[in-house]
């Protein structure tokens, strides 16, 4: 969104340090602040996937987790071809996974020619270094594939500037290892040594300089957009809080005829949007914003602190929950706990569970066929049968003390409902609160 003025290109604050760092950048981010640190965004690019559950993971929870793992390897771009499964205690401290599932990555990866492996975990600067060295192709981790999709989803200076900070911290501490790796992308054999110490501490130094220019310029940003938040005082401020992909921007647009950018991928929304809106003679700011995951990197967290102010400067959140999604109760309490680490978990809060069209008791966790047979461990723990939608709202409506209220945003099925309750909290919210209901606009779940 356009909510701040573009920044110049050059500060005078930090005459040359831009260019300067500028090239280096360029060497070092396969795309600069743009596109993504690494180039998943190619066509082409087929990854393989790896999980290291510990052992009393159940395998339904495992093929879960690697299923959202897929989705934002094709969020970013990527094809996945394969599934790679190790239940350990502990990761191996050297190359993640043991000696011999590293073999058999290994020989999958030069048979299939694929051209990323992406763990699901963040791995170690050194770890990192000794995947890289052992199947010589790109190695990605959870915090910078999300980060990546994050770069090339970001339209705002403010959200330009928030992941490019992210991507230089996450670069800093593995500096070395990705040096190695980028020269062979660079079409370099693999005789070709990576630059020597002197150059890695260069390189160390000008990202250092570019992570506390960025973080400059993020209190610039951020100081202009509390002198427009000052100006928007008085009205009654509200947040669409979840998981990533529940709905939020959907349940935007229905309610404030906006048009906020809303698909089937995982972070369609990294800029955070706020409308007017007045329901029934009552104003109030609704703010769309980046929808959360599990294992969210914690400095991008901290990068997009600006962002999350919109959250943490709410008067009442709208936590939106897809019901569909079979992990839609881990997905709550991912969603409170970020809360929590963002300093905004005491707020009033209405729970909205979306996509009822989609709900279905019958349906066991979907999982990729084709894959299982690269996973060990093999444990026949069926997910538990879904309750029925019924069954589900006679429970969150007895459990919880927040409001609950079940919607399709699709299908537009209890919206009236959704904007009663909404009028009605904000009303009760508003600083001068003349506005009494003309009729109990008591809201029904139905
Ligand atoms: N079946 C169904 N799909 C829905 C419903 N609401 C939204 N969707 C779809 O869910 C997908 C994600 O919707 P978004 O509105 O982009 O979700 P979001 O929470 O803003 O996602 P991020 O910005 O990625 O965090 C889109 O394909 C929507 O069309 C619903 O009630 N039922
Ligand atoms: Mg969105």
């Amino acid at each position: 969104m356009a909510k701040e003025s573009k920044p110049r290109q050059n500060s005078t604050r930090h005459p040359g340090t831009v260019d300067t760092v500028k090239g280096r950048a360029g060497r070092i981010l396969a795309k600069g602040n743009k596109d993504a640190t690494y180039e998943t965004q190619q066509e082409a690019e087929t990854a393989v996937l790896v999980a290291v559950p510990d052992k009393r993971q159940a395998n339904a929870r495992t093929q879960e987790y690697l299923d959202e793992l897929a989705f934002l390897a094709e969020t970013a771009g990527a094809t996945v071809t394969q599934r790679f499964v190790q239940r350990l205690d502990k990761p191996d401290i050297r190359t993640f996974v043991g000696e011999g599932k590293l073999e058999e990555i290994k020989a999958y990866v030069q048979h299939s020619k694929a051209s990323m492996v992406i763990f699901d975990d963040d791995l170690s600067p050194s770890q990192l270094r000794n995947l890289e060295a052992e199947l010589k192709v790109k190695i990605v981790d959870r915090s910078l594939l999300i980060i990546d999709i994050f770069a090339s989803r970001a339209k705002s200076a403010t959200a330009q500037t928030q992941v490019e900070l992210a991507q230089y911290q996450y670069l800093l501490p593995r500096l070395t290892g990705l040096w190695t790796h980028l020269d062979k992308q660079r079409g370099g054999g693999v005789a070709q040594r990576g630059p020597g110490e002197t150059e890695i501490e260069t390189d160390r130094r000008v990202v250092r300089d570019r992570i506390s220019f960025l973080k400059e310029r993020l209190k610039d940003l951020d100081k202009q957009s509390q002198t427009q938040r000052k100006s928007r005082t008085g009205m009654v401020r509200v947040a669409l809080v979840g998981y990533t992909n529940v709905g939020k921007s959907t349940i935007m647009n229905l309610l404030s005829r906006a048009d906020v950018f809303a698909e089937n991928k995982l972070f369609a929304t990294v800029d955070s949007t706020v409308r007017k809106v007045v329901l029934d003679t009552v104003p109030f700011l609704l703010s769309d914003t980046v929808g959360f995951i599990r294992k969210l990197p914690t400095r991008l967290i901290e990068s997009f602190k600006s962002t999350l102010d919109e959250i943490r400067e709410a008067d009442l959140l709208v936590h939106v929950v897809d019901i569909s999604h079979p992990s839609f109760e881990e997905h709550i309490a991912v969603v409170n706990d970020t809360l929590k680490d963002i300093q905004a978990a005491d707020k009033p809060m209405l729970l909205v569970f979306n996509k009822i069209d989609q709900y279905n008791p019958e349906a066991e966790t979907e999982h990729h066929g084709g894959f299982d047979e690269m996973n060990e461990d093999e444990d026949e723990d069926a997910p538990a049968p879904r309750p029925s939608l019924e069954q589900l709202k006679a429970t969150y409506m007895a459990k919880l003390h927040d409001p609950v209220i079940f919607i399709s945003a699709k299908d537009r099925e209890n919206i009236d409902e959704l904007r009663a309750l909404l009028v009605r909290h904000v009303a009760a919210l508003s600083p001068n609160s003349w506005y009494t209901p003309a009729s109990d606009t008591g809201y029904s779940a139905e």
